[in-house]
């Protein structure tokens, strides 16, 4: 057994708590002393207790003198928990194996600096690239003050995402549509445009035969469209937030308030300034978003080069149409030099479909 070993346990453990921990990031620690496994932990949601103390707590007495293996360095400040590396240094820990450094202003190196202080062994970088893969949203966030942009598409082998008489259902199968609903469950948010919500009257909730999380639903609609009796305003099961723009009627702002919505009237339209609604939203903390449709609103995100990753589900079928709606409509790019490469990173077949996961290589 070598360090990877016990990282790889580290990030699976952070990776058991997806989709609870936002705006936090997912974070893993495992105890080894003398070859054995003495404490295990999972930072399980914002504002409990850090997957440190949980594996501190879990290993007890047993902990001088072992090795705590982390994957992400324990943090130094007095945020919602006292701070890891404090704790790691009671409890006698004397080796440390960090996965990788915090970027969080507050920690970024001054948790590994406290325990160094302290006469304990930190290396850094072990799993590096994994640890960071699966912090990929909290890394972005950290980064840019924007959330995390996935889009989600499902469309025909020509692309269509419905028949140009608008029929869309179903095109991909049971087994697609909820792996659909494990990115709604692993988003801090999911976006929609108007054209969506009135066409599809859609829930946008998180429905998994094991449940989830249903994300903050956020809707682009400029004049304030969205119909009062809207299917997502009288579920309770999620925030719906509506982004409005300069000249939405105030008497319909306010009636949707009352029916529970909350309204952000930006000055400009919001629907060819996503970047202004992103950085709101980065402002409330939310550090993903998952972008459902339709084609206009993921054209848009598109247009303005916002998209982190493309998840496509594909059937095999192939509906044609000059009229029938493509994946993404909007202005586009101009030029092949102006799209941004990404990689694939996944092709994986869903029953008869297949789900192709490609992202923006991070700067
Ligand atoms: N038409 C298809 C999809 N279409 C998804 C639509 O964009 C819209 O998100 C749904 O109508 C939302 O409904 P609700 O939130 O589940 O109530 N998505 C899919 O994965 N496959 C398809 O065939
Ligand atoms: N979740 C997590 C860490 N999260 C770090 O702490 C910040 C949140 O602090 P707080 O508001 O107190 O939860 C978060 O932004 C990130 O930098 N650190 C760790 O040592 N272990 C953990 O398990
Ligand atoms: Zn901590």
């Amino acid at each position: 057994m070598n360090d990877e070993t016990y990282m790889r346990q580290a990030l699976d453990l952070a990776a058991s708590a997806e989709g609870q921990t936002a705006p936090n990031p997912l974070v893993g620690a495992v105890v080894v002393k003398d070859g054995a496994v003495v404490g295990v932990g999972a930072h399980l949601a914002h504002g409990e207790a850090h997957a440190e103390v949980h594996a501190l707590n879990m290993a007890g007495d047993k902990a001088a003198g072992a090795t705590i293996y982390v994957t992400l360095e324990p943090c130094s400040h007095h945020g919602k928990t006292p701070p890891c590396a404090d704790k790691v240094i009671e409890a006698g820990i004397s080796r440390c194996v960090v996965a990788v450094q915090d970027p969080f202003s507050q920690v970024a190196g001054n948790g590994i600096q406290k325990l160094r202080d302290a006469g304990i062994e930190v290396t850094v970088g072990c799993l590096e690239g994994e640890a960071r893969e699966r912090n990929r949203a909290f890394f972005h966030y950290v980064r840019t003050g924007l959330p995390y942009i996935t889009v989600k598409s499902a469309a025909s082998l020509d692309g269509k995402t419905s028949t140009h008489t608008g029929e869309s259902q179903w095109i991909t199968s049971e087994a697609a549509r909820t792996d659909g609903h494990r990115l709604r469950h692993t988003h801090q948010a999911i976006a929609a445009g108007i054209d969506t919500v009135i066409h599809d009257d859609p829930s946008l909730t998180t429905r998994l035969p094991a449940g989830g999380n249903s994300p903050i639903r956020v809707i682009v609609d400029t004049m304030l469209r969205t119909p009062l009796e809207a299917k997502m305003l009288h579920d309770d099961q999620a925030p719906v937030w509506i982004i409005a723009g300069p000249e939405a009627p105030q008497d319909k702002a306010a009636s949707l308030q009352e029916a529970g919505a909350r309204i952000f009237r930006l000055n400009e339209s919001p629907a060819s300034n996503l970047r202004k609604v992103m950085e709101l939203l980065g402002e409330e903390k939310i550090t993903s978003v998952l972008v459902e449709g339709g084609a206009t609103l993921i054209g848009s995100f598109v247009t303005e080069q916002l998209v982190n990753e493309w998840v496509s589900y594909i059937a095999p079928m192939v509906i044609g149409g000059r009229e029938a709606t493509p994946q993404s409509k909007g202005k586009g790019m101009p030029a092949l030099a102006d799209v941004p490469a990404m990689e694939i990173q996944e092709t994986t077949m869903l029953g008869p479909d297949v789900k192709i996961t490609a992202r923006k290589r991070e700067e």
